[in-house]
């Protein structure tokens, strides 16, 4: 079933309203899914007023990359969020869209896998997504550059991301990467890419498991700066040669961020992503934890704290672009309803699986450790959080800003609640939580998706039980 918004009038009264050109005090009109009017003393009639006094009013945060029900290691495993978990989850942190990936299944084409996957996420999530696609080694599915075109025809797929590591499974060559860039190009979508040099990391592995070193916080090791770094320049480079932008997932180390940031002080169309566990956790956090440290696994890793502040001074100064969280949660204790999660090789880091969640924390610590410690402000957290993620992946000004026009995604902000953020508090299926104890003044409380109410003073809504979110098809990127 899909909105019921058609029709209603909601008049948002009393809030600052903060996109990331600028901030002012105006009331918001809704008339169905849209946004319809801002300004104040306007006299609007509604069938409902919300009373927004001393919050911002946001345009709903918007998370481009995310692994919900996500398959790894040939499909023998998968993350443990849902559709339905994690948007739950998403819309509690204040975000209303997001964009997940499609993976090719093994025993099926590109093109079949993203129907399916699609249909799916239809079914169970309650706020709107996009899916990018995954670019497989040509091995796997010769043609599948036909699909890359058909998607992008028929499903408004505009951005695809390879794999620069994970040689044997989804890495794929610099020969593949520029073929697909080419084609990227030609059709205006947007590449992206997850760079650290696989071979670099397999032989650090090698080296570390010969030597005895098998404890997860290994892990850490095998992923050094270099590899992240080095895979960074080589992914701008071939997007030069190419001519096309780029957009870099996930951005952990400072010495791959500074590679992002010279490129774009000499006008490279490159746009770098950070990650709320990057800013926020560090290595110190997991060292002492024995075989838990599992739950800190991810690739590229979560690094040493003195790595932390600069990758704050690039995302503040625009040499790194946006703030996504690479969602993809497991549990630390094995559900009976899961396969194998976070422990299932304790004491053997390359079985860990990757990734760690941070879809619902994602603007509230972001808030907490930006805007409230005063290294970004609430216009430069707007466009980071939404603003610009619309932009790159063909959104904009549909979504990503608090417009005439504008689909209604709108959070009511309170900058003095008083949060502690806790794995039992939260609403992804997970049992931890990176910021576990963080006290948050930041905080989503009510919760708009194209004119439904999904959260009203914290309280999830019957519209959230009762629609769903919609599908993205997406334009081309919008560099600036
Ligand atoms: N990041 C991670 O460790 N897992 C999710 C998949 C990916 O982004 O590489
Ligand atoms: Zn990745
Ligand atoms: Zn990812």
């Amino acid at each position: 079933m899909n909105g019921d918004a058609e029709g209603r009038r909601i008049a948002v009264r009393g809030g600052t309203v903060v996109n990331a050109e600028g901030r002012v005090r105006a009331d918001v009109l809704i008339h169905g899914e849209t946004i319809v009017g801002i300004g104040i003393d306007q006299g609007w009639e509604a069938d409902e007023v919300i009373d927004a006094t001393g919050t911002y009013v946001l345009p709903g945060g918007i998370d481009v990359h995310t692994h919900l029900e996500y398959p790894i290691d040939g499909f023998t495993t998968r993350t443990a969020d849902d559709f339905a978990t994690g948007s739950i989850a998403a819309v509690f942190g204040g975000t209303t869209s997001f964009i997940d990936f499609v993976k090719k299944h093994p025993e099926r084409t590109l093109h079949e896998t993203f129907v399916e996957r699609r249909g799916v996420a239809e079914e169970k999530s309650i706020v709107d997504f996009g899916l990018h696609a995954i670019v497989p080694p040509l091995a796997q599915q010769p043609d599948a550059h036909e699909d890359l075109r058909r998607l992008h025809a028929e499903q408004g797929v505009s951005s695809w991301k390879f794999f620069m590591a994970y040689p044997g499974t989804q890495m794929v060559e610099d020969d593949e990467l520029l073929a697909g860039m080419d084609l990227a190009h030609e059709l205006g979508a947007l590449p992206m890419v997850h760079a650290e040099n696989g071979h670099m990391i397999n032989r650090a592995v090698k080296q570390l498991l010969d030597d005895g070193n098998t404890a997860e916080t290994f892990h850490a090791e095998a992923h050094g700066h270099a590899q992240e770094a080095e895979a960074v320049h080589r992914a701008i480079v071939l997007a030069q040669e190419v001519g096309t932008p780029l957009y870099v997932v996930h951005v952990s180390s400072r010495h791959a961020a500074q590679e992002i940031a010279e490129a774009r002080a000499e006008g490279v169309p490159v746009w770098g992503e950070t990650c709320p566990q990057y800013l926020l956790a560090s290595r110190e956090d997991y060292e002492g934890l024995g075989d838990a440290a599992a739950g800190y696994i991810c690739s590229p890793p979560i690094r040493e704290r003195a790595n932390q502040e600069s990758l704050w001074t690039y995302l503040g100064a625009d040499g790194l672009s946006t703030l996504a969280t690479d969602h993809a949660a497991f549990c630390m204790h094995q559900p009976e309803d899961l396969p194998p999660q976070k422990m299932r090789s304790p004491g053997y880091f390359p079985k860990v699986p990757n990734g760690v969640p941070g879809l619902e924390d994602r603007m509230m610590v972001a808030w907490e450790a930006g805007v409230v410690a005063g290294r970004i402000d609430p216009c430069r957290f707007v466009e980071v959080t939404s603003a610009r993620p619309a932009k790159l992946f063909g959104l904009y000004p549909r979504k990503g800003s608090v417009s005439v026009g504008a689909d209604a995604d709108i959070v009511l902000w309170d900058p003095e609640a008083d949060h502690t953020i806790t794995a039992e508090g939260s609403h992804s299926r997970t049992d931890y939580n990176l910021y576990e104890g963080m006290r948050v003044s930041g905080l989503p409380v009510t919760v708009l998706s194209r004119g439904r109410i999904l959260l009203r003073d914290r309280k999830l809504q019957d519209a959230a039980r009762e629609t769903r979110g919609r599908y993205l098809e997406r334009g081309p990127a919008q560099l600036y």
